[in-house]
């Protein structure tokens, strides 16, 4: 019975995700972005839906919020601005933003290292 309780809430609460993939009162042009609507929405459905259900219902169901996603691409196609407005949006600090360049080295795995230093760095400095 508990489990069709959650089922129903569920199945109500995915009608409104579904519905309201991109808030409504963002606009996009107004933030000096165009063209980047379907990746905004990839986003939002597939990193913050889960955020719109209740606490309770998240733990029943066992669900697990994305904590992170990777943006790739072509260079200049909008990764960074993209992580900037989204952090703007949602009163998020500063996303760290490294250049790959900046991470590569010369020598086996120091590469990785430095990779991990600079998530380590950013996770220490995370308000607890
Ligand atoms: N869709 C867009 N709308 C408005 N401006 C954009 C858009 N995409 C990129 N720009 C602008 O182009 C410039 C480069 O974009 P950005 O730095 O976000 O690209 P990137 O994908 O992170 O590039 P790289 O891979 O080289 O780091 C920025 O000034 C950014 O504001």
């Amino acid at each position: 019975m508990a489990l069709l309780n959650s089922l129903a809430k569920l199945k109500n609460y995915l009608l409104f995700a579904n519905r309201t993939t991109i808030p409504q009162d963002w606009d996009f042009n107004k933030m000096g972005i165009g063209g980047l609507d379907d990746e905004f929405s990839t986003i939002f459905r597939r990193a913050f839906a889960s955020r719109v259900f209740p606490p309770d219902l998240v733990e029943q169901l066992g669900m697990k919020h994305v904590k992170g996603m990777l943006l790739y691409g072509p260079p200049g196609t909008g990764k960074t601005l993209i992580a900037r407005q989204i952090g703007k949006m949602l009163n998020a600090r500063e996303p760290n933003i490294v250049n790959g360049p900046q991470m590569l080295h010369k020598y086996v795995g120091e590469s990785e290292a430095n990779i991990k230093s600079c998530l380590l760095r950013r996770k220490k400095s995370r308000p607890r």
